[in-house]
């Protein structure tokens, strides 16, 4: 992460307190091009840019943001998200998160408990979201230095997907976190929806860029490895895999620049995000499953990369709203009927 700091990406986007204030279109180049490395590389990107970094630019105050923005910006620190919860995934609106404002010590008490929570174990502060005794839901910035007692943030063990990303939870009992660690700039579920509606679209970029190097892995070793006497590349139906490939990669990015270009002129609705999200994830998933196959044999084999690229974009495809979840809100959009209630 302090890499990424030094090479200005953290952030990248947001403007002053040592963030570069490149266009949204820059950014999605940025996680297109270290989601061809790795998409474990650009969930960090993302976390700490757009859920972490973005939730305090938006909403936090002037204070917060001094404090915090300049030293995640370098990557001084780390940042993560809390949002999922053991029961309440898709679901989210439906938290069990508690916080209780307790007014003669001015703080916050946090009970609850999040799950799959990206960098929560080495995390140095936790974008937590709970609902407040209003039933409003609210977010805080448990900092692990100031609120320390009844915090874990036990890693979970076992993941095959995204191995280069720790993941973990975030466990409160009775966890006091101070007023001044309030957001106060937004209730309700638009604060964390604003956050994921950020990452979303850095995600439908950088999801094609891991479909981008399976397809060029796929291409070299069927240049390379011969059957009946002649590349494997020769054959037409391997042709037509590679061409349906660049096609959708191609069909993809065009959309992403378009939004892209619509996001920094402010005129982007949540629906073109999903859209792109659902889209992008679930082409680069099946263009990976099909260079994998491509591969024969070898391609299971993590010395040839794609079965890893595959393996990530399984949660690409799960996490940040899932691809059927996507569905249902663009189904919502066409009929304006509400099918996830
Ligand atoms: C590696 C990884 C990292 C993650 N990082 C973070 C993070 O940093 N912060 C964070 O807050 N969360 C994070 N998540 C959590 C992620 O956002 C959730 O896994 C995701 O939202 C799905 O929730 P769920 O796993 O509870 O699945 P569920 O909501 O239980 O869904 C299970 C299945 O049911 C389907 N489904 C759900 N509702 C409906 C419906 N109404 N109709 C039809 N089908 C439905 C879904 O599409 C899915 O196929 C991460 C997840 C992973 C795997």
């Amino acid at each position: 992460m302090y890499e990424f700091g030094q090479q200005g990406v953290l952030g990248c986007t947001l403007k002053g307190y040592g963030c570069a204030g490149v266009s949204s279109v820059a950014y999605g180049l940025i996680t297109r091009e270290v989601e061809k490395v790795d998409s474990s590389y650009r969930s960090a990107m993302s976390v700490q840019s757009s859920l972490v970094m973005g939730a305090i630019y938006n909403y936090g105050s002037e204070d917060q943001k001094q404090k915090y923005l300049p030293a995640l910006a370098k990557g001084e620190i780390l940042g993560c998200f809390g949002l999922t919860e053991p029961n309440h995934g898709s679901d989210i609106g439906a938290m069990e998160t508690k916080a209780k404002f307790n007014a003669a010590s001015k703080t916050y008490t946090l009970n609850g408990s999040k799950t799959w929570i990206t960098h929560s174990p080495v995390a140095d502060i936790c974008i937590v979201w709970a609902r407040c005794d209003d039933s409003k839901i609210r977010g805080f910035i448990v900092d692990k230095k100031i609120s320390k007692k009844g915090l874990e943030t036990p890693k979970i063990e076992g993941k095959l997907s995204l191995r280069a990303s720790i993941t973990g939870m975030i466990l409160m009992d009775n966890v006091e976190v101070p007023e001044e660690n309030l957001l106060p700039g937004v209730m309700g579920m638009s604060g964390p929806f604003g956050c994921l509606n950020n990452a979303r679209y850095g995600i439908a970029w950088g999801a094609l860029g891991a479909a981008e190097t399976c397809l060029s892995l796929a291409r070299q070793y069927t240049l390379e490895r011969k059957q009946f006497g002649k590349p494997l590349a020769a054959n037409q139906l391997m042709q037509k895999k590679m061409a349906d490939m660049m096609t959708e990669i191609a069909l993809g990015l065009q959309a992403c620049l378009r939004v892209g270009r619509l996001k920094d002129e402010d005129r982007i609705c949540p629906e073109m995000i999903s859209i792109l999200k659902r889209n992008n994830a679930g082409k680069a998933l099946e263009i990976a499953r099909v260079a994998r196959d491509m591969l024969g044999g070898n391609g299971i084999h993590d010395e040839y990369h794609v079965i890893r690229h595959m393996i990530n974009l399984e949660t690409v495809n799960t996490y940040e709203g899932t691809h059927d979840v996507h569905a249902l809100i663009l189904g919502r959009a066409i009929t304006g009927l509400q099918a996830f209630k």
